[in-house]
């Protein structure tokens, strides 16, 4: 009945479109989880660039979080500075934007890899950004989601401006999204981040982030800089790359890239440690130990390039245009990771998953769950004897692994060629060519909804015992152990690492309780007709997510407006990169969603779904254990089914 209304998407705006009445875009300069950043240039004083962010949704709970900070907490001479914000096209109720400083510079890796810096240059740059870190941390702001995308260089000697607070912390601050980890980016995440998650993954507790943790990215964008590759690549499958960061131990990187000096490569290593404690714990700490690197590093050392040159720089001569410059990355160091083969990866992901049904997650340590909780399901009875079960078959697998590895780890030449033979599940060799390294990998920041609100922070003591038991000594080297030491050690780490990652699966048995909520009579004007069209019949579910954080199992909501994402449509009517705008109602027992627009290829349409349990056949999805009357934890992934067509599920 009511037609579609058309609408810009605020992602894909055209050259020319005024935004706010005085800003006009000249061109998009990146897109990410939050929204859009484009070139502009103000209306009335052409000529001058500047960056415009514009929120993907009209209620996007990073934007205050961003201004707060790019306005008040954050302000630095090497953080972006804002300079106008306003909201459009209504100005009331439209997509929140602010205005701040263009950097005309690339992001921290393309500057390694196109302007080849010397290595003085790029100490210079990480020593410029363990003092911003510091300041930061001083401070009480955290950024929470440093990667090379958000260190754009701002001179081609290297000046680094910080971007993309929207994910950053305060104190003081609103909690942001929900589920036991803060919005953030997976392979650069800290050991102790996947820990915590792997320990917490379905208890209502919350991972506190520390400056340890933005210390530990950084070394991750270092590492990236200064070898051309990840110390663990964000290409890898999640549950893989969760188990590598937690438990195993990156190659130096002097061994990637011969010219960096095994000194700076030890300030690297010592900011990847797996626990926290043996970090700097400070950015002036870093900025110290750089400085000490530099003193004793040969002028000529200090002067040479990071990288061979494959195209040097080219000036423009006559009727030549100047050719961009690229170095050669090195190649990953092949003899160092050994892939496995897809047998033996099958035989240690099935491994992976059987020690997940025998660990359970630990017992929950906070005040009394509803009778409902998960923990209590009948998988509790194979725990008893898990431990047992769990250690013998991982003493027997490391064995037979033992077997099928030693070929190879005998053929290794030196030590650290060696201990990396001890490879995480399914790693593969690094890629000459560059990864999709400006996608945020496999959690990229949730874009949660306004309704979403996560439950208070709670420390780990299970945390801190973990550390102590799975990492090395104190200092920069691992303690020597044999090969075949090593290469059972890890592998024993590594399965259980990849169980705990793999483990996500959600199951309940709720009672049927509770009166359904919403009525069923607000549908809005137009819907069954828009529904028809689209062929939502009976029985048709649509699979959504409300948090692009992979990690996130769980979240916590709360009675107020959600954005649905459609993960999977069994007709294939949905298309990618849909979304379904809805109401949350908490129940005692359950929480009820009538979802009444969708946004499909920039069409709006009206539509009348609501939270169904296919499994159980019930409205609504179920409570998890914890939260209170106005914050309810549950699944991330819910599905969403037409309203007409309950009561014929409920006969
Ligand atoms: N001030 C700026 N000057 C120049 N380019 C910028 C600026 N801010 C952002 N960009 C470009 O736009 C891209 C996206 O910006 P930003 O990371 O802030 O967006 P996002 O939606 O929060 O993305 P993400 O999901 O990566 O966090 C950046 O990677 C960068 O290339």
């Amino acid at each position: 009945m009511s037609p579609p209304i058309l609408q810009m998407n605020p992602e894909s705006l055209p050259p020319g479109t005024v935004v706010g009445g005085c800003w006009r875009l000249l061109e998009r300069l990146g897109a990410g989880g939050y929204g859009a950043v484009y070139k502009v240039e103000a209306v009335q004083d052409p000529g001058r660039p500047f960056a415009l962010k514009l929120a993907r949704h009209p209620f996007e709970p990073r934007s205050t979080r961003e201004l707060t900070l790019l306005m008040d907490k954050a302000v630095h001479p090497h953080v972006v500075a804002v300079h106008a914000c306003g909201r459009w096209p209504d100005v009331v109720t439209g997509h929140f934007f602010f205005v701040m400083d263009w950097v005309p510079g690339p992001a921290l890796h393309h500057w390694a890899d196109r302007h080849n810096p010397t290595l003085q240059q790029l100490v210079d740059a990480a020593s410029r950004l363990a003092l911003i870190l510091d300041a930061l941390h001083a401070g009480g702001v955290l950024h929470r989601d440093l990667k090379p995308e958000h260190i754009l260089m701002r001179a081609e000697q290297g000046d680094p401006v910080l971007i993309d607070l929207g994910s950053g912390d305060y104190v003081g601050a609103p909690t942001l999204t929900t589920g036991p980890l803060p919005p953030g980016t997976l392979h650069l995440r800290s050991p102790e981040a996947i820990r915590f998650h792997q320990r917490h993954r379905r208890l209502d507790v919350r991972y506190t982030c520390a400056a340890t943790d933005d210390l530990y990215a950084l070394g991750v964008c270092l590492y990236r800089a200064l070898t051309g590759h990840y110390p663990f690549s964000p290409e890898w499958p999640p549950d893989v790359l969760c188990a590598a960061i937690a438990s195993q131990q990156p190659l130096a990187p002097s061994v990637v890239n011969p010219r960096v000096p095994p000194a700076l490569g030890a300030v690297i290593l010592r900011l990847l440690e797996k626990a926290p404690e043996l970090r700097f714990q400070t950015g002036a700490q870093l900025h110290g130990a750089l400085a000490e690197v530099l003193s004793e590093t040969p002028g000529e050392a200090r002067a040479a390039n990071l990288f061979e040159w494959h195209e040097p720089p080219q000036p423009a001569t006559e009727g030549v245009p100047a050719r961009p410059p690229r170095v050669r990355r090195p190649e990953w160091p092949t003899h160092a990771y050994r892939p496995p083969s897809v047998a033996r990866a099958k035989v240690l992901r099935l491994w992976a998953r059987l020690l997940g049904v025998l660990n359970p997650p630990p017992k929950p340590t906070s005040q009394a769950l509803p009778s409902n909780a998960r923990v209590e399901n009948p998988t509790r009875r194979i725990h008893a004897h898990g431990r047992l079960w769990s250690l013998l078959a991982t003493l027997g697998l490391a064995l037979v692994a033992l077997a099928a590895q030693s070929t190879n780890a005998v053929n290794d030449t030196t030590m650290e060629v060696a201990s990396n033979a001890t490879t995480a599940v399914g790693q593969k060799l690094a890629s000459p060519a560059e990864p999709s390294h400006t996608a945020t990998a496999a959690s990229p920041p949730p874009v949660g909804p306004t309704s979403a609100v996560a439950t208070p922070s709670v420390a780990s003591p299970q945390e801190a015992a973990a550390v102590k038991k799975t990492d090395p000594a104190p200092g920069l080297q691992a303690p020597e152990k044999t090969p075949r030491a090593r290469i059972a050690n890890s592998l024993i780490r590594t399965a259980a690492t990849a169980a705990a990652c793999a483990g996500f699966a959600c199951a309940s048995t709720p009672p049927r309780l509770e009166q359904a909520l919403p009525p069923a009579d607000d549908c809005p004007p137009g819907a069954v007709e828009a529904m028809k069209k689209l062929g939502f019949g009976p029985g048709r579910t649509i699979k959504t997510r409300l948090t692009d954080d992979a990690l996130a199992s769980l979240i916590t909501v709360r009675e107020g407006r959600v954005v649905a994402r459609p993960t999977f449509d069994s007709r294939g009517v949905v298309a990618r990169g849909t979304e379904i705008y809805g109401q949350f109602y908490i129940g005692k027992q359950r929480v009820h969603g009538r979802f009444t627009q969708m946004r499909m290829k920039d069409v709006q349409y009206p539509m009348c779904l609501e939270i169904y349990e296919i499994n159980d056949r019930q409205r609504g999805t179920p409570r998890q254990p914890g939260g209170d009357a106005q914050n309810a934890i549950i699944v991330s992934r819910i599905e969403l089914m037409a309203v007409d067509y309950f009561d014929r599920f409920e006969e």
